[in-house]
């Protein structure tokens, strides 16, 4: 059974979006940058003040010229000119200011908004750790594509609340300073109400106050349903845009696999979705375009019609019936402001719900960070875990109980079945995989080697360098860990800009992300998979250098690959065996593996 809404719940509703609207707006204005915000702001709203004081002084105006022109009065003709001249210049000035002024606080706003944000984003692995969520949750719990949130979102919201904003101040002060010059134009009229008759004064205002809220009735019944309308179609875009952006990263293994058909139909279905929605967006606002477009023009006609009986009995002058319908116009402008703009107002809090829930899956994930049941420990001599369970986001755990150690000048081989959860140990160890519990001790300058390396386009040197600045490294530097990286092709173009992850072969990725190692030299290595595309040659001598690298600094490598050649550059090697569904209770603690730890034999054993 659904029941309509109480007044008290729609009451309720609205202080909801308020208090959200204020939550992503104020920290803005209470920011590092609040006072000029501040001054801004109070600078924007005297001038929708001095704009409306304009429209007062037009509206006097038109009173005294039309007056000129009825008694055909032409010294009273050539200085209302004149008067208009001053007028419009005023005017001019205002509107110039106002909207540079406000083009300025939003231009500022949306900068600090997006680098607040950014920062947040990128913060404690914020970005990867709400994609990992977006899997573990299909629901949709947490937000989809945040790229469109901070690129396209936070610029929609801080245009459409300054805008949306000023013009509600400007329609209330209208409202109030032309309500008082419409009733001293306004005549009064006769009331009849049980048998007695009333003298109502002010009928213009009490005629207009009546139109104007019966068309808001009418509009909201009949806009209702953009909000929701809107709130889709920019979900719908942004998962149409982010097919073809993962089409064109992954082109080549598409057209290699002959899957234009099946991208064709992926891109087709979500494309359809956009213009299904697209198309209920446009019936819903002929809808309210038609009711808006009657109002409007109704409202032409109307002061005229009702002021009529006056003038022609003589009651009130031309210039008075021109001051009605003006004074008429801007009141039933400033009450029906809502009629008139309700399409962007649901634009506007369709982005509001999306920003405030991609806000909220901020802090849930800063708030769960904070009772991380993970405890760290960096800096520490050793790699140490303690009662270590690592499990899949859905919770299942995938190894329970663990104590492992490395020590410096230990190298450790790690091995077991694809999908057992080689990787994701790495990613324990590395503090970024939010689903493990007990206690990890590590060292602090610890690099990791993914299976697939991030190379970032752009000049070959940044690539190599990557995540430090190249300018850290000479370019002796750079060429030398090319050449020992076995890439002595590259060595002449560290200056070239490309897209590296595409046009470098597999192999070419695999020693580009070794010559950074190379390069950096670290003390501590956890090698995922890093020689797999390359010929047997080359990984025994890539792995040799590696392994002198962390020898001469002093720590300790710890590698996931599956060719046994790999077993004759370390000493010990630990082993995820699947456990059997019965042996998994008890010590175990339900783990789908548990690891074994030795010595690792040599490749021809
Ligand atoms: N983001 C994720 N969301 C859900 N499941 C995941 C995620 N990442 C990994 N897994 C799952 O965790 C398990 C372990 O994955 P992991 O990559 O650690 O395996 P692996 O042992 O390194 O495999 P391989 O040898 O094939 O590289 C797999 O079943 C995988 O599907």
């Amino acid at each position: 059974m659904s029941s309509k809404p109480t007044v008290a719940a729609r009451a309720g509703a609205f202080v909801q979006v308020l208090r959200r609207v204020l939550r992503l707006a104020a920290p803005y204005f209470s920011s590092e940058e609040k006072w000029r915000a501040r001054l801004m702001f109070a600078g924007i709203v005297a001038l929708n003040l001095a704009y409306v004081y304009a429209l007062v002084l037009f509206n006097q105006w038109y009173g005294r010229f039309y007056d000129g022109l009825q008694n055909k009065d032409a010294v009273v003709f050539w200085r209302e000119i004149r008067v208009f001249a001053w007028l419009a210049f005023f005017n001019i000035a205002i509107q110039v200011a106002k909207f540079y002024v406000t083009q300025l606080l939003q231009l500022r706003w949306r900068s600090w908004m997006t680098r607040h944000y950014l920062g947040r984003w990128m913060a404690d692995r914020t970005f990867y750790h709400l994609e990992l969520a977006r899997y573990a949750h299909a629901d949709g719990a947490t937000p989809d594509n945040p790229d469109q949130r901070i690129q396209e979102d936070m610029q929609m919201f801080t245009n459409a609340t300054m805008t949306l904003s000023m013009e509600i101040l400007n329609a209330v002060v209208t409202l109030l300073s032309f309500i008082g010059i419409l009733w001293g134009l306004s005549g009064t009229f006769d009331l009849s109400l049980g048998g007695s008759t009333y003298q109502v004064a002010g009928s213009m205002v009490w005629l207009a106050l009546v139109y104007c809220v019966v068309g808001t009735v009418i509009t909201h019944y009949i806009g209702r349903p953009l909000i929701g309308l809107n709130f889709r179609q920019q979900r719908f875009e942004a998962d149409f845009r982010h097919h073809l952006v993962r089409v064109r990263e992954y082109s080549e293994a598409i057209a290699l696999d002959r899957g234009e058909t099946v991208e064709r139909g992926q891109l087709d279905t979500r494309f359809s979705t956009v213009l299904r929605n697209y198309l209920q967006l446009i019936k819903q606002q002929k809808n309210l375009v038609t009711f808006t477009a009657m109002f409007g023009q109704a409202s032409v006609i109307f002061p005229f019609l009702v002021s009529a009986p006056r003038f022609f009995s003589g009651a009130i002058q031309l210039g008075a019936l021109i001051q009605i319908s003006s004074a008429f116009d801007k009141v039933q402008e400033s009450l029906s402001w809502f009629v008139a703009n309700y399409d962007r107002v649901a634009v506007w809090r369709a982005t509001t719900d999306r920003l405030i829930s991609f806000d909220d899956a901020m802090r849930a994930h800063a708030e769960r960070t904070r009772e991380d049941a993970l405890r760290r420990e960096d800096n520490a001599a050793a790699l140490r875990t303690t009662d270590l369970t690592v499990a899949l986001p859905d919770g299942t755990p995938l190894l329970a109980g663990a104590a492992l150690a490395v020590h410096p000048g230990d190298s450790v081989l790690l091995q077991g079945p694809s999908g057992s959860g080689k990787s994701t140990l790495f990613r324990t160890f590395a503090g970024i995989w939010p689903f493990a519990s007990g206690k990890v001790q590590a060292p602090t300058d610890a690099v990791f080697m993914p299976q697939r390396p991030y190379l970032p386009d752009g000049k070959l040197r940044e690539a190599l360098a990557y995540p430090h600045p190249a300018a850290g490294f000479s370019d002796e530097q750079l060429r030398q860990a090319l050449t020992d990286a076995l890439l002595p092709d590259l060595v002449g173009r560290l200056d070239d800009s490309d897209a590296w992850s595409q046009k470098l072969s597999g192999g070419e990725q695999q020693r580009l992300a070794i010559a950074r190692v190379l390069l950096k030299k670290p003390a501590w290595l956890f090698a995922d998979e890093v020689t797999s595309a390359l010929d047997a040659k080359a990984e025994g001598v890539l792995y040799q250098r590696l392994a002198d690298t962390v020898r001469a600094g002093g720590g300790a490598m710890v590698s996931i690959a599956h060719r046994p050649s790999v077993g004759d550059f370390h000493g010990q090697r630990w082993t995820l065996v699947p456990q059997e569904e019965s042996a998994r209770e008890g010590a175990s603690g339900g783990a789908r593996y548990r690891i074994d730890a030795g010595a690792a034999q040599p490749a021809a054993a």
